[in-house]
C-alpha cells in the first residue's frame, strides 16, 4: 500500500481541522423545480461528510454546485475562505476538488492504467508539441505520471487488471477504477456520488475500506452521497440530510439518527422498507 507520491498530503495525520468548504444559503432551481432551497452546511478539513436524503432530495445537485457543474441562483460557496457565487469545473479541479459520478464516467475502451492517467491531466506541465514529439521534458513527465498512476493502482489493489479495458470489468471494479482516476488528481477534497451503488456486500466493504484509507492516510476531505444507511452511519463524521431540496438535519450520525424530522422523512421510510 505504499505509494511513491500519494494523493493529497502524504502522511497527514487524521485530525479534523477547520472549515475548508462552506456552503451558504444555496438555492438552485430548474425552471419551476426547486432542487435546493436555502441550503447551508460546512465541511471541515480531513472529515468524511455525508449527504443523505430520499430520491430527488437534491444531493447530486449539491455536489454539482460544489464542483461547478450547476450555478446556484442564490448563495455563496466559500472555499478556503475565498467567497464565490458559483464555481466553474476547471476552477474547482484546479482548487483540488475531484469527484466521481453516480453513473460511471470512464473511457470503457481504454485500459485501467490509461483511465487513471486521464485523472492526471491537470498535473501535466509540458505542452502539446512536447508531448506529441515525446521530447525530453515530456518523456520525463510521462514517466513520473505513470509511476504515480501505478502507485494508485497498487493502493487500490487492482494490479491484476491494470491493462484490462475498463468496459470488460465487473461493475464493482469499475467503481474502484473511477475512484482511482479521481485520486490521480491528488485532490484535497473528494466528492463521491453514491460510490457503493449497485455493489454486493463484499464490494461495499472493499470500497468502505478504500474510502477510509484515503481519508486516513492522505488526509483527503471526503463529501459523499450514499443511500446505504449502514455505510453512512459507520464511516461519516457528520451527516447533512436533505429532503425536497431543504435541509432537515445536520450533525453526527447519532444526532441525525435521533432527529425527529429525519426519522419522519427518511429513516422512517427505511423502517417501512421503502428506502435503502
Ligand atoms: N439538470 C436538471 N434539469 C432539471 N431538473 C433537474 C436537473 N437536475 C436535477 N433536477 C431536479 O432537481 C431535483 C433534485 O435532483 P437531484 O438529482 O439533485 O436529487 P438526488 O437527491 O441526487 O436524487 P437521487 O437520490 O435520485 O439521485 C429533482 O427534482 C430533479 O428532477
Amino acid at each position: 500500500m505504499e505509494m511513491t507520491q500519494p494523493p493529497g498530503q502524504p502522511g497527514t495525520e487524521r485530525r479534523i481541522g477547520d472549515v475548508i468548504l462552506d456552503l451558504k444559503n444555496i438555492s438552485l432551481s430548474f425552471g419551476g423545480v426547486k432542487a435546493l432551497t436555502d441550503i447551508s452546511f460546512d465541511v471541515k478539513q480531513h472529515e468524511i461528510r455525508a449527504i443523505i436524503g430520499p430520491n430527488g432530495a437534491g444531493k447530486s445537485s449539491m455536489l454539482n454546485v460544489i464542483n461547478g457543474v450547476y450555478r446556484p441562483q442564490q448563495g455563496e460557496i466559500v472555499l478556503r475562505g475565498v467567497h464565490r457565487t458559483n464555481m466553474d469545473c476547471y476552477g474547482a479541479a484546479k482548487a483540488g476538488i475531484a469527484r466521481t459520478f453516480q453513473n460511471i464516467a470512464l473511457f470503457k475502451g481504454m485500459t485501467v492504467l490509461d483511465n487513471i492517467m486521464t485523472g492526471r491531466n491537470l498535473k501535466m506541465k509540458t505542452n502539446f508539441l512536447q508531448q506529441a514529439f515525446y521530447l525530453g521534458a515530456a518523456r520525463r513527465e510521462e514517466i513520473a505520471h505513470r509511476e504515480q498512476a501505478e502507485a494508485i493502482i497498487d493502493f487500490l489493489e487492482i494490479q491484476a487488471i491494470r491493462k484490462t479495458p475498463v468496459g470488460r470489468l465487473p461493475y464493482g471494479l469499475q467503481k474502484r477504477v473511477e475512484l482511482g482516476r479521481a485520486l490521480a488528481a491528488e485532490p484535497e477534497i473528494l466528492l463521491l456520488d453514491e460510490p457503493m451503488a449497485g455493489m454486493n456486500v463484499e464490494e461495499k466493504q472493499d470500497m468502505c475500506r478504500f474510502i477510509l484509507d484515503v481519508n486516513d492516510q492522505f488526509g483527503t476531505t471526503i463529501v459523499l452521497i450514499e443511500h446505504d444507511m449502514g455505510v453512512v452511519m459507520d464511516i461519516s463524521d457528520r451527516v447533512v440530510v436533505l429532503d425536497y431540496g431543504k435541509k432537515i438535519g445536520d450533525g453526527t450520525p447519532d444526532e441525525v439518527r435521533t432527529n425527529e424530522n429525519v426519522i419522519k422523512a427518511y429513516l422512517g421510510q427505511a423502517h417501512e422498507g421503502s428506502a435503502a
